[in-house]
């Protein structure tokens, strides 16, 4: 039986029997620490023939370590910490999930703007400490919405704001401006985006900083900051600067720097708290998307494992 190491945090704990499906092709799959450190995995890298990747680094030192891996398939769509050039020399095939989470984020997303927009944390937090007090919110159909990244997540956001009403403007530097239009949104570079949005929604790769200070001096005041993203993406110091002199009104985020050992991160001060509203990066965690991550990331390891080609591959290029 050959071995497909797991360190995703949810893979199989959807509705399908993926173990089972491994099983009945001659595979053990063996779960592993989805916030990992080398000398943790080393033992079970050992081993490994397929391994499907959560969000932690797949780094050269990793390959190096795993002898008889064949395959490294991403459980989501981000590839920023695998070393796809490492993985190419040592002619190992990469794969990813394309599309797989793509409703649940974009859902995730919507339902960060509602939160920052009429307050919903910061309410839940007054009524239970016996305060019923109002804070007046705005309309997400009232709201210019800019969109960093017009995606497969950034497309999905921008046909629920169709719902709304909004008025959508968006940006990526991939795609030309009559798919924009067709899919629901205006056009315009990523300064303009910043300086005329109310509220702005960021769906594009890690590795990147798009919010630095400099950028959040020219956003206007008491904008809405959405990151279901990467925490890259954003300078965290200068949102909370930004949050206590006024520029920013809001930021909603499914993703800290450090993630698990986030408490160290800036935006989580107290006096920050009626501001900022966090998610432990649960945007993808639904059934269907936990399904679909699963399902597509163990049919490109059993591919590969099987001699033939898998279906999602990423290509080290792009
Ligand atoms: O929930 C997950 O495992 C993360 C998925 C997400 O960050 C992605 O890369 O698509």
């Amino acid at each position: 039986m050959g071995v497909i190491l797991a360190t995703s945090r949810s893979f199989s704990d959807g509705d399908l029997d993926l173990v089972g499906r491994a099983r009945a092709a001659g595979h053990e799959v063996v779960r592993g620490p989805a916030h990992h450190g080398l000398a943790e995995l080393a033992p079970l890298l050992a081993a490994a023939e397929g391994w499907i990747a959560g969000t932690g680094p797949v780094t050269d030192e990793h390959l190096a370590a795993a002898p008889n891996l064949r395959v490294v398939a991403r459980y989501g769509v981000g590839t920023e910490a695998v070393d796809l050039d490492a993985a190419l020399r040592r002619g190992i095939p990469v794969t990813n999930t394309p599309g797989a989470n793509a409703d649940a984020v974009a859902d995730h997303a919507v339902g960060l703007m509602l939160a920052a927009l009429r307050f919903i944390p910061d309410g839940d937090r007054r009524v239970r400490a016996g305060d019923w007090s109002v804070r007046r919110g705005r309309e997400l159909g009232a709201a210019t919405v800019g969109i960093v990244g017009f995606g497969r997540i950034g497309q999905g956001v921008a046909r629920r704001l169709g719902g709304f009403g909004s008025r959508v403007l968006a940006t990526d530097p991939f795609l030309p401006a009559d798919v924009l239009v067709e899919r629901g949104a205006e056009p315009i570079d990523l300064d303009e985006l910043f300086r005329s949005a109310d509220l702005i929604t960021l769906h594009a790769p890690g590795g990147q900083t798009l919010v630095d200070a400099a950028r959040l001096d020219s956003i206007r005041p008491g904008l809405i900051l959405v990151n279901t993203a990467r925490p890259d993406l954003v300078d965290e110091a200068a949102i909370a600067d930004a949050l206590r002199d006024g520029r920013l009104g809001a930021y909603a985020a499914d993703t800290l720097n450090g993630d698990t050992a986030a408490s160290a991160s800036p935006l989580l001060a107290d006096d920050l708290a009626d501001r900022v509203t966090v998610t432990p990066h649960l945007g993808a965690q639904t059934t269907q998307a936990v399904d679909n991550m699963g399902s597509m990331s163990l049919d490109d390891v059993l591919a590969v494992l099987a001699g033939r080609s898998p279906a999602h591959p990423v290509s080290p290029r792009l």
